[in-house]
């Protein structure tokens, strides 16, 4: 008998399960953190919310061929970080969010990045940050140059990327798709590939063969050793609701949103 478990098979990327990823978004409040997160969602922009609700949302996505199950805290701090443990024990990964027409919200950003540098020290764990600046369609009103942006996420390691919830969904998708390659790389890293693996022609101690007790012609008996689970971080508290965007019910080939709790979506 030969032995299938551990070793890589043809294709399996498609069947594989999907990798579970956690993205947390954080900013000081009306950067965009909402916006960013219905559009990556949605593909639309919405303008209107209730800026107290802190809600988790599910989507599956693919990246790079790879199916992953993608689900986004919208955080609502208020104007500084508060209970952060929520996230910082939750997340792969997170998004800082400043507004580029914003200097207080470039300024709560760099908080945001301290905080996560912190938590990284104390937990000899990193996941990777990426820094935002949004509302880049209001340039003409910027506070924050772009060589900030880039100045600050080069002082924490991070990525960074101008972007607006309102103009193209393409460049939104791009940043959650980075984040989500980037924490793959970061869980990667450490989880040493452990293979459920088999090994055969393996008697039990301090028993007789299987051939013999059964009186089988051949038998071999294989030994199951599991990989060791990852601790999975605790999944936020919300209440699930599935929400159906207009557009999805109109077409029935359009993805159905999981949502924890809803934006009001036109
Ligand atoms: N022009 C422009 N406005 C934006 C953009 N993103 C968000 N807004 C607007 O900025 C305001 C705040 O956006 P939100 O998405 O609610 O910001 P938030 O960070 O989630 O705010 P809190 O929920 O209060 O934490 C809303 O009026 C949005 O319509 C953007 O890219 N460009």
């Amino acid at each position: 008998m030969s032995s299938v478990f551990g070793k890589p098979r043809a294709g399996s990327g498609q069947h594989s399960a999907p990798l579970e990823v956690n993205l947390a978004i954080l900013g000081r409040r009306g950067v965009g953190k909402s916006a960013l997160t219905v559009k990556f969602l949605t593909r639309r922009f919405i303008s209107e919310y209730d800026p107290n609700l802190e809600d988790t949302y599910s989507s599956e996505e693919t990246v790079d061929q790879q199916p992953v199950h993608l689900r986004v805290m919208d955080t609502a701090d208020l104007d500084t970080p508060r209970n952060c443990e929520r996230y910082l024990n939750w997340a792969h990964a997170f998004l800082v969010v400043y507004s580029v027409d914003s200097r207080q919200s470039f300024e709560g950003s760099g908080r945001y990045l301290e905080l996560l540098a912190l938590h990284a020290k104390e937990t000899q764990r990193s996941p990777p940050a990426l820094l935002l600046g949004n509302k880049l369609d209001m340039a003409q009103y910027r506070q924050v140059t772009e060589a900030e942006g880039a100045a600050l996420a080069g002082r924490f390691g991070c990525l960074f990327f101008e972007v607006s919830a309102c103009l193209d969904f393409e460049h939104v998708q791009h940043v959650f798709h980075e984040a989500v390659r980037e924490a793959r790389r970061e869980l990667e890293k450490n989880s040493p590939a452990r293979p459920l693996c088999i090994s055969e022609e393996r008697a039990l101690p301090h028993q007789a063969p299987l051939t013999a007790r059964h009186g089988l012609a051949s038998c071999t008996f294989n030994t199951l050793s599991t990989a060791s689970l990852k601790e999975m971080p605790t999944v936020a508290q919300a209440k699930l609701v599935t929400v159906k965007s207009s557009r999805a019910q109109s077409k029935r080939k359009a993805p159905t949103l999981t949502l924890l709790k809803g934006f009001k979506i036109f």
